[in-house]
């Protein structure tokens, strides 16, 4: 039984970058205890002059003075570790929680590639390792900035089935930390569900989003993109069910309610990523689909289409 007092919990926030930088920066906002563990110039502004995020909904959230750190200077044991890189950087981030990570932490990733927190506890045996998956548009802006133009923000976050329980009040107290600090944060009890939900909308939208190369306002119009975003959900939604997962709700309807309430413009972070010309989560958000598809025997052949147009195009 863990008797530990959680109203202040110490939490530790790797990659401090869009998705980081909102949760984290919220959190500190709200006066809990929260260190940064970033690198470069963008850690060098926030220890000099902490940490910004634009938004458009509540205007600048400015946090003068942080606790930024390189994450190998970092000696304490967190009682929550918000693992919030891209998924091609994962292993820096599991070598991270096998150093700092106690028995009593709570290592939450994030990442948008479903599966990635069986991944890191297959690594990490002995610490608690749960799922995790956001809903925010945020990106770095400059040094020390984070925007965040939409204010859409949930965190949803919980154990896989037949993961020992025993952090389980504590990650109860921290959906009401998150709460308190306007992170509408969700302790599910299906995180398998749920994460795969959230999948099922980011992983069409930027499958197809690619593939035509648009923007959120093509979606929201009858068409072949829109219809391809459809396939690709129902995809998914196959795959879930065979492996074992019952959704709560209709995955073409909620994930078009959400399209469509989107303003135009708008794209996946794995877009963003390949117009940068640097690395991305196609592997973990498509190919993967194909690969599961097979050994679940889902026919996935939107997936398998542009899979084999991503590959050809050096996206994998
Ligand atoms: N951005 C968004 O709107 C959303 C993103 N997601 C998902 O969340 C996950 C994280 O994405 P996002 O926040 O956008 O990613 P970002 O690329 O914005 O941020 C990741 C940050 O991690 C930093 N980082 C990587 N390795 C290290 C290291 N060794 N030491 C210190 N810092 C490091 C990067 O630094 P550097 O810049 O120096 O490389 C970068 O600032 C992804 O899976 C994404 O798909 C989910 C929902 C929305
Ligand atoms: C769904 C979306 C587009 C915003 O939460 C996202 O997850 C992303 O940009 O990666």
């Amino acid at each position: 039984m863990d008797m530990t007092n959680h109203t202040n919990l110490k939490f530790a926030i790797f990659g401090v970058g869009g998705t980081g930088g909102v949760i984290g920066g919220y959190l500190a906002n709200a006066g809990n205890d929260v260190t940064f563990l970033a690198r470069g110039a963008h850690l060098a502004a926030m220890q000099e002059k902490g940490l910004t995020i634009h938004t458009n909904h509540r205007g600048d959230i400015c946090i003068p003075k942080v606790k930024a750190l390189n994450a190998a200077d970092y000696h304490e044991t967190p009682d929550v570790l918000f693992v919030c890189v891209k998924y091609y950087s994962l292993e820096t981030a599991i070598a991270l929680a096998r150093r700092v990570a106690g028995p009593d932490t709570l290592i939450i990733p994030i990442l948008n590639v479903f599966g990635t927190g069986a991944v890191m506890q297959e690594k990490l045996a002995g610490l608690t390792v749960l799922d995790g998956c956001i809903y925010v548009f945020a990106k770095r802006g400059g040094p020390g900035i984070i925007e965040q133009p939409q204010e859409i923000l949930r965190v949803f976050y919980g154990f896989r089935p037949g993961e020992d329980r025993r952090l389980a009040a504590k990650a109860e107290a921290l959906e009401k930390i998150m709460r308190a600090a306007d992170i509408h944060a969700h302790f599910t009890d299906d995180i398998q569900r749920d994460a795969l939900t959230k999948f099922s909308f980011v992983s069409p939208m930027g499958a197809a989003g690619l593939y035509f190369d648009v923007t959120s306002e093509a979606f929201q119009v009858p068409g072949e993109v829109r219809e391809t975003f459809i396939g690709l959900i129902k995809e998914v939604e196959a795959l879930g069910h065979a492996m074992g997962i019952t959704f709560d709700r209709d995955l073409v309807a909620t994930d078009l309610r959400l399209m469509d309430a989107f303003a135009p413009g708008l794209t996946t972070s794995m877009q963003r990523d390949v117009a940068s010309g640097g690395p991305s989560e196609f592997a973990g958000l498509v190919s993967r689909i194909v690969t599961l598809g097979q050994k679940y025997h889902v026919p996935v052949p939107l997936y398998t289409k542009i899979d084999t147009w991503g590959k050809a195009h050096g996206l994998a």
